[in-house]
């Protein structure tokens, strides 16, 4: 069964069929070599099409507590070989999936010409014409200006804690930034991507989080101006489009980059210390200005922004996941570290 990727720069890519169906999206590549259930199941993925660079995906089965959504996220999966477990979850959600072709060259071309947009046919009926026709219909990820309403979720979410009050502003949040949370005790609040400030106010936070998410940081506007309203009354942490966000909202700038960071080796240097950790990361802007914001955090690779703090407000962000699903380890502690911002915040609680 063959399948097709028709590629933005003219180039049509043969495969083979893991997974039948049509789709479209934007090319991006992910390094990490474990992690595919987290990645596939990540909303920051929507509109995606997500190669592994890993030549083989699938080798440990796949098991749902290790997802981090009720579904997969990305538009089509590409591999140079998916095992059969994997290409028939990926059939199973109607997502098409491709595999035996030359990944390393479908890399390179996005290394050297940037993330670029794609259509995909897949099946025993599959055309090259099919997948052109999918790329006409392509459009760029900044005009996918209604994506926060495809992975938000519609009503708030409680999740019971003794500790700190979270309010988790989702623009796609990763299951397991909530249970990073909820391990420190924290009550957590999920509220949908566009929460007014006055819904946000009636959840008396002790912290307002913005999660991750997928697209154009600057499509996430309701989010933004939750943080101007908040900012130096309540702290404001944010994750990887969550930095974004409080960056834009707080008089910084965001751009897209050429092809992104994606995999979970980045190297990032703490300014104050001079240490570098590991970090996992999938993202395709990054913040260019960080306005009001002290860049305390750098990609050891590229200089870009990887952790914002406020210089005399309580503010705490990170480009990369520090929920490490998967991913190193190492910088856990953010998550401490944003529970300490929230409990100096939070008022004592009195005791008789
Ligand atoms: N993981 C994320 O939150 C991604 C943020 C944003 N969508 C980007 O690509 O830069």
């Amino acid at each position: 069964m063959s399948a097709y990727i028709a590629l933005a720069d003219g180039r049509v890519v043969e495969g083979r069929s893991r997974a039948p169906g049509t789709g479209r999206g934007e090319l991006v590549f992910t390094t990490a070599y474990t992690g595919y259930e987290e990645s596939l199941t990540d909303p920051s993925y929507a509109e995606q099409v997500l190669t592994f660079s890993y030549p083989l995906i699938g080798n440990y089965g796949v098991r749902e507590e290790r997802f981090e959504s009720d579904q997969i996220q990305p538009r089509v999966a590409v591999a140079r070989e998916f095992t059969d477990d994997v290409a028939e979850w990926l059939e199973s959600e109607g997502i098409p999936a491709i595999d035996g072709l030359d990944t390393r060259d479908l890399v390179t071309s996005i290394r050297e010409q940037g993330a670029m947009r794609c259509g995909v046919a897949a099946g025993p009926d599959a055309t090259p014409e099919q997948a052109r026709e999918q790329l006409e219909q392509c459009i760029e990820m900044s005009d996918h200006t209604e994506i926060g309403a495809q992975v938000s979720v519609d009503e708030p979410q409680q999740y019971q804690g003794s500790g700190v009050k979270v309010t988790l502003i989702d623009c796609g949040a990763k299951q397991s930034i909530i249970e990073a949370l909820t391990a420190r005790d924290a009550a957590v609040t999920v509220l949908p991507y566009d929460a007014t400030p006055a819904e946000v106010a009636d959840t008396e936070p002790d912290v307002v989080f913005v999660s991750n998410g997928p697209g154009d940081p600057a499509n996430f506007e309701a989010a933004g101006e939750v943080v101007e309203e908040f900012v130096g009354e309540t702290p404001i942490a944010g994750i990887c489009l969550g930095q974004q966000v409080v960056a834009r909202a707080l008089g910084g700038e965001t751009e897209k980059m050429e092809f992104g960071h994606r995999g979970l080796n980045q190297p990032v240097r703490d300014l104050e210390t001079d240490r570098v950790v590991m970090t996992t990361q999938n993202h395709g802007y990054s913040v260019a200005d960080p306005g009001d914001l002290a860049v305390t955090q750098v990609n050891v690779n590229d200089g870009t922004a990887e952790g914002l703090e406020g210089v005399d407000v309580d503010v705490l962000t990170r480009q990369y996941h520090p929920e490490a699903n998967p991913g190193p380890h190492d910088s856990l502690s953010f998550f401490d570290d944003v529970i300490e911002m929230a409990e100096n915040r939070a008022p004592a609680v009195a005791s008789d």
